[in-house]
């Protein structure tokens, strides 16, 4: 959804990215970093002097002694398939969840109990302040991870990888896991697509462990299913959850009977309050006039105005 951008680029290295951004410099370009684009609103009216840089090509899964380094442009669910093939439980929470690792990062990427910054041992960033752009790296303990909340949401940086700690599991076979990745590779430019996610994923993990799929991995088959996530082209949720208030946004969208109300060509999910669903060509601005309706319903109801968790992306 949105416009056409008048600048785009994926680099497939770190080395292409750093050499983008100094052109970006020199030019006097803006830019504005983003990962396979599930939690992201473009504008209709995309800014002609940015560089709108994807980092979904950014692709590396290294298998080394007691950890794994993983590029920020490998999907997150690409983790539960290695961890099945390890014969881990620590990552199924990651089966079907969209988005990019580098995104997972900022973003603390959750599903029910399993957080990805609970995964991570090591973050390595690019910092947009320091002139020279070389790689750093930061420890997890001091990346300040809470609900949907990390350092990185404050800091101009941009994470190029992660460590992610296997010690006391089976070496993970670097061919296999390459083999899957080279499967991914060919999905192209539908690497964005939610419903392609949906089928290479699902069909990877079937492939790896039927006819004894784990319970947990079916439960998150059935969710998706009942939600009809991968159905229609959505962000996910689109508001944070406010605790306090001690229900989810969906439920209260659904307590105010708003599901299924429509604008232009979007919709309230019918199937998930919290879920604005792409029916008819959506614009973005379809999308944002839902959100102040839902908004404004539940400052009326809850007396509180609920904070996205989608990026506008101007
Ligand atoms: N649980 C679920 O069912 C769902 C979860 N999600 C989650 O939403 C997120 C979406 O992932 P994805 O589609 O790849 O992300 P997006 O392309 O939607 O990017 C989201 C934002 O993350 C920041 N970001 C992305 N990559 C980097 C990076 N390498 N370094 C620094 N900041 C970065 C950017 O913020 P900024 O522009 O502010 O720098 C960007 O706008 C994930 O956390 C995903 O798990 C999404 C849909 C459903
Ligand atoms: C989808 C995303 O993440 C999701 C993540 O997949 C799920 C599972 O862990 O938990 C969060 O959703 P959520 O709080 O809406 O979880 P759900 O389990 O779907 O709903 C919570 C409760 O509300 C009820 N509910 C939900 C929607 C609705 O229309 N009606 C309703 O009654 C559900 O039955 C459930 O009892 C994350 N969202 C946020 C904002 O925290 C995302 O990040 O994009």
């Amino acid at each position: 959804m949105g416009g056409n951008a008048e600048y785009f680029a994926s680099p497939q290295t770190v080395g292409e990215l750093v050499e983008l951004l100094r052109y970006c410099n020199q030019q006097h370009l803006e830019y504005t970093i983003f990962g396979i684009g599930s939690n992201v609103l473009f504008s209709d009216y995309p800014n002609a002097n940015k560089m709108y840089i994807s980092l979904k090509e950014l692709l590396q899964f290294e298998v080394k002694e007691n950890r794994w380094f993983v590029s920020a442009g490998i999907p997150m669910a690409m983790l539960a398939l290695a961890g099945e093939l390890i014969q881990s439980e620590d990552f199924q929470f990651t089966h079907l969840l969209p988005g990019s690792l580098g995104a997972g990062i900022y973003m603390n990427a959750k599903y029910y109990q399993g957080q990805i910054g609970d995964v991570i041992s090591r973050v390595y960033y690019l910092d947009m302040a320091e002139p020279n752009l070389e790689v750093q790296c930061i420890p997890v303990e001091e990346c300040q991870y809470g609900y949907k909340r990390s350092l990185f949401q404050d800091k101009p940086w941009i994470i190029v990888g992660a460590d992610i700690s296997v010690e006391g599991y089976p070496l993970l076979s670097q061919p296999e896991i390459e083999s899957i990745l080279e499967r991914y590779m060919l999905m192209k430019d539908n690497k964005s697509n939610l419903m392609q996610f949906y089928t290479f994923f699902s069909g990877e993990m079937k492939r790896l462990t039927q006819p004894n799929t784990p319970t947990f991995i079916q439960e998150i088959e059935e969710y998706r299913a009942k939600n009809k996530h991968f159905v229609h082209h959505s962000c996910g949720s689109y508001f944070k959850n406010n605790y306090d208030i001690g229900k989810s946004i969906g439920a209260l969208v659904d307590h105010l009977q708003m599901k299924g109300t429509g604008s232009g060509g979007a919709m309230i999910s019918p199937h998930h309050g919290n879920m604005l669903i792409n029916v008819n060509d959506a614009t973005s601005e379809d999308i944002i006039h839902l959100q102040m309706v839902i908004s404004e319903a539940i400052f009326k109801e809850y007396g509180f105005i609920p904070e996205p968790e989608v990026q506008i992306i101007k």
